[in-house]
């Protein structure tokens, strides 16, 4: 598949930090470092696929630390260094022949989406990049002995820069140039690389949070920012959204509500299943995220759609939150009906929004009403949804 690829780099075995597995595979905060940095180039738009690198001896490790990834990256085996590891890497993924590939350590689960999303595009522009940030610090050249670290002198930090990963580049340059390189030159970053080849390389700013958990010290830090959400993020802002939907009566044997199936003496008549609960919330998520509404996206008029499960439904608009870098704070639907009774099933339905949504069901509410026998619901001609979601997404300008 061409298209922009990453490539996660998590064959390593952390001896610097020096604990019982791995340092990729610890857990920071509710998931593995390893799941962490996967879940930002996952939900990243402008990226197509990933490929990780793990060591041989890691099958078991990365099946428990990313189980919900299993299905949506591919593997490959690691080697000996970083170089070979990415190398063992790019081998794999030319028979899929990306036009651009980002090459990123497991162990850098900061990195921000805009870094990423200026990377992906400059290499898509057809340009080797890296993530850098400008050296801060007074640089010292050192002599060490036993017993004593003495200064030899110092180094002007004009125009130094850290290397991050992301390194992005063209596929077919950063592969050959790989290929030029023997073992033995153990280069520690894929720029490296590509310099031998004379390649031009551009610095994007990144930032320092991305840092590259390697010591204790590292570890510390980053479970301080994974604790008070440190992480170089756009202030959040809290989002509303309406929603609304109707079905009428068919003959049929039971309805289709906010997930569950009930018995009852008629079915909702619809393109799809015609839960109108679901449908409500649908345009309620996407009402929130100004992203239009149900229809936009799954038009009655594609035959596709017939019969469809209101769950997909959903399950999409859930996604453009997260693709957003959002949150669902909380959702809550009326269904206005004289019949089903809903209080037998809104155990199950609360339960089933909230696995549709990721959700925990404590931010999940479902009320019904009747209307007084008043109206077309009240003359039992069709249900009636109403919807309200709480998100929350990066403040735009
Ligand atoms: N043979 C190797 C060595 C490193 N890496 C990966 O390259 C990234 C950066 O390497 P580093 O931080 O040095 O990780 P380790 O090699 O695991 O650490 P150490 O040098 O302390 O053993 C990490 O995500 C690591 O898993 C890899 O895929 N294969
Ligand atoms: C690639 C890298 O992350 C750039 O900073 C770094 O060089 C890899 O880590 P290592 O400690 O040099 O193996």
């Amino acid at each position: 598949m061409p298209g922009t690829w990453a490539i996660i780099v998590a064959a390593g075995r952390g001896s610097r930090l020096g604990t019982e597995i791995p340092k990729q595979y610890l857990r920071l905060g509710k998931h593995s470092i390893l799941t962490h940095t996967l879940k930002k180039f996952l939900e990243h738009p402008l990226i197509d696929k990933i490929l990780v690198v793990i060591h041989p001896d890691d099958n078991q490790l990365f099946q428990d630390s990313c189980p919900d990834y299993l299905d949506k990256v591919l593997l490959e085996q690691g080697g000996k260094t970083r170089q070979i590891s990415v190398r063992n890497g790019l081998k794999a993924l030319a028979v899929h022949t990306p036009d651009c590939v980002l090459i990123h350590d497991a162990a850098r689960p900061f990195v921000s989406a805009d870094v990423i999303s200026i990377l992906a595009s400059t290499a898509q522009g057809g340009k080797a990049c890296i993530a850098a940030t400008p050296v801060v610090d007074s640089l010292k050249s050192a002599s060490e002995t036993e017993d004593s670290i003495k200064v030899k002198k110092s180094i002007k930090r004009d125009g130094l820069w850290h290397a991050q990963t992301p390194q992005a580049f063209p596929f077919t340059i950063i592969q050959k140039a790989h290929q030029s390189v023997s073992d033995q030159e153990n280069h520690t970053d894929d720029a490296a690389i590509a310099e031998t080849c004379g390649i031009d390389i551009t610095l994007v700013p990144s930032d320092r949070n991305n840092i590259k958990i390697t010591t204790t010290e590292d570890l510390r830090l980053a479970e301080v920012m994974i604790a008070s959400s440190i992480t170089k993020r756009s202030i959040m802002e809290s989002r509303t959204g309406l929603g609304y939907d109707v079905h009428c009566f068919e003959a049929g044997d039971h309805v289709t509500l906010c997930g569950v199936d009930i018995p009852h003496t008629r079915k909702l008549k619809g393109h799809s299943d015609a839960d109108v609960g679901l449908h409500a919330l649908t345009d309620a998520l996407l009402g929130a995220l100004c992203e239009g509404d149900i229809g936009t996206h799954f038009p009655p008029s594609d035959p596709q759609w017939k019969d469809a499960m209101s769950d997909q439904f959903l399950a999409f608009a859930k996604n453009r939150v997260t693709k957003r870098s959002g949150k669902i704070i909380h959702v809550d639907v009326t269904l206005i009906c004289e019949k089903p009774k809903i209080g037998p099933h809104r155990e199950a339905m609360v339960a089933r929004m909230a696995e549709i949504l990721d959700i925990s069901p404590s931010r999940v509410s479902i009320k019904a009403t009747t209307s007084e026998k008043l109206g077309f619901t009240g003359r039992e001609e069709g249900i009636a949804a109403q919807a309200v979601a709480t998100i929350q997404i990066p403040a735009e300008d």
